[in-house]
């Protein structure tokens, strides 16, 4: 399934199988992800979403028995190709999860985290890249003055947005949601969802969602899944009013999931 046509596939899935096991999880997927734009994954539970989010920074290489067929190319670079080094691959597609899971150190010491992997020490450039950061996360303004502080201190929403700069940092292309709001209250949804809007004409983003209102709010694109299978994939605006599929018709209208 090709991305919209005025824009540019960042992110290409031929034919992917993957395989939990004997359990085959993910069905002959195949779909273009536009840049610059947010792609969201909808479906009932187990349907795969996750999953094939993972595949996408390679989050899967650490679950034993999983293997894959098919390809999966960002910016035309094959992901699995022998050659890709997965740290890289990981800063080039940063991923923030359901749970916020900040660093037990500073706010100051999360952001600048990955950029001190990635070999940066001077201060006055990391104080750049942790205001930059911070910032770009919407989270600055709440705490340039507690920058010392320890991350966990901070609410279940402000440590969400950390994680998103703690991503941001090593400057990456892609940024992967795994359900970032579904631990977090309506106001907080509301601040990240903003965010993520802001974040696009930046970032490619790809959220997982189970909130398909969400999805409907947010997204430029959506996927719907079900057993393991792409059912449809269209602009959302399009998705939810016109559904091609019966079943995406029965999913976004509640009939079942
Ligand atoms: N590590 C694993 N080992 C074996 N099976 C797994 C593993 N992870 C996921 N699965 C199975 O693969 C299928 C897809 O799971 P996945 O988590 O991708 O679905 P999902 O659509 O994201 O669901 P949810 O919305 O509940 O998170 C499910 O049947 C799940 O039980």
């Amino acid at each position: 399934m090709q991305a919209p046509a005025h824009t540019r596939a960042l992110i290409e899935i031929d034919k992917l199988n993957l395989y939990y096991g004997t359990f085959h999880a993910l069905k002959n997927v195949s779909m273009e992800i536009p840049e610059k734009a947010i792609t969201a994954f909808i479906g009932p539970s187990g349907c795969g979403k996750s999953t094939l989010l993972r595949t996408l920074n390679r989050m899967n290489d650490m679950i034993a028995g999983t293997r894959i067929e098919g390809k999966i190319a960002i910016g035309g670079a094959d992901i699995y190709s022998k050659e890709v080094d997965v740290e890289t691959l990981r800063k080039k597609v940063g991923m923030v999860f359901q749970q916020p899971n900040p660093f037990p150190k500073s706010i100051y010491d999360n952001v600048a985290y990955g950029p001190r992997l990635h070999g940066i020490s001077g201060r006055k450039q990391l104080d750049e890249i942790v205001e930059t950061s911070l910032r770009s996360a919407a989270l600055w303004e709440e705490v340039k003055d507690y920058l010392k502080r320890s991350a966990l201190s901070l609410s279940g929403g402000q440590q969400q947005r950390l994680c998103i700069a703690r991503a941001l940092a090593v400057e990456p292309d892609v940024l992967l949601m795994d359900e970032a709001t579904s631990a977090l209250d309506p106001i907080s949804t509301l601040k990240i969802e903003e965010l993520a809007q802001e974040l696009k004409d930046r970032y490619t983003i790809v959220m997982v969602t189970h909130n398909m209102h969400q999805a409907a709010r947010v997204s430029n694109q959506t996927v719907f899944f079900l057993n393991g299978e792409v059912v449809e994939y269209a602009e959302t605006e399009k998705l939810f009013s016109t559904p091609r599929d019966q079943r995406t018709e029965d999913y976004i209208s509640g009939r079942f999931g």
